[in-house]
């Protein structure tokens, strides 16, 4: 039985005080922090690269960077994301021709690897052999560019579907997930949740974390008995 995890999108953060926004969601039970590095050319808007994580890391050491790299050539940013200290590097399929040899040169770095899929990609698009040599299988329920997007319902059934061919993987969703959306995504399958503008914008983001925590673990609980 895989273990929920939830992972605040920094997107919908305060900017201005990253560090401390990054401490209070950790504070608030947050076991990852999702950080959107987008490069303004797989997606239209650029947030933020290496120079960004390596403050955060140095900041808060001990915090575990799950890098989602909506670039156009994820090959070129192994190396500084691992200097940087990511802990998981998140490519977008659609933007490799070669995921193998990109999952080896991550791990090759000591660094997880995940492997993005965007809204009109299916989920058959990633075969068995990537989905078994990578770490977490990431079904994106909006289209990647913004925090604040509606959930795409129908998402839901790639994540049922990777969850049935690995039982064992971490699955995330991001996009629109919250406190209105999360029970799709848990009865899913799915374990590692990116939540944003439904975290960062709540009065007490400690109880939508621990919300969305006890949701994920009680549906897995339901489907490790079936
Ligand atoms: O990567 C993305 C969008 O590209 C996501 O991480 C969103 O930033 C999540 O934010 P909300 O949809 O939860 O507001």
């Amino acid at each position: 039985m895989v273990k929920a995890i939830i992972s605040p999108s920094v997107l919908a953060s305060d900017f201005g005080n990253l560090t401390a926004e990054c401490r209070r969601m950790i504070k608030g039970g947050a076991e990852w922090l999702h950080m959107d590095v987008m490069d303004g050319h797989f997606v239209p808007n650029i947030t933020m690269g290496a120079p960004i994580l390596t403050c955060v890391h140095k900041g808060i050491p001990d915090i575990f960077m799950d890098c989602h790299m909506m670039v156009a050539q994820p090959e070129k940013w192994v190396n500084d994301i691992a200097d940087a200290g990511g802990a998981l590097y998140c490519f977008h399929l659609e933007a490799t021709s070669d995921p193998l040899s990109l999952i080896q040169a991550i791990h090759d770095r000591k660094m997880k690897a995940g492997v993005a899929i965007s809204p009109d990609t299916p989920s058959t698009a990633i075969s068995d052999e990537v989905g078994e040599k990578a770490d977490m299988l990431l079904v994106m329920t909006v289209y990647p560019g913004r925090g604040g997007q509606k959930f795409l319902d129908r998402c839901v059934p790639k994540v049922a579907e990777l969850r049935a061919r690995f039982p064992q993987k971490d699955i995330e969703v991001d996009g629109g997930v919250g406190p209105k959306t999360i029970d799709v995504c848990a009865d899913a399958g799915s374990n590692v949740i990116v939540a944003g503008t439904a975290i960062f914008n709540a009065p007490n983001p400690e109880e939508v974390i621990q919300l969305l925590k006890n949701t994920v673990n009680t549906a897995q609980a339901k489907l490790a008995n079936q």
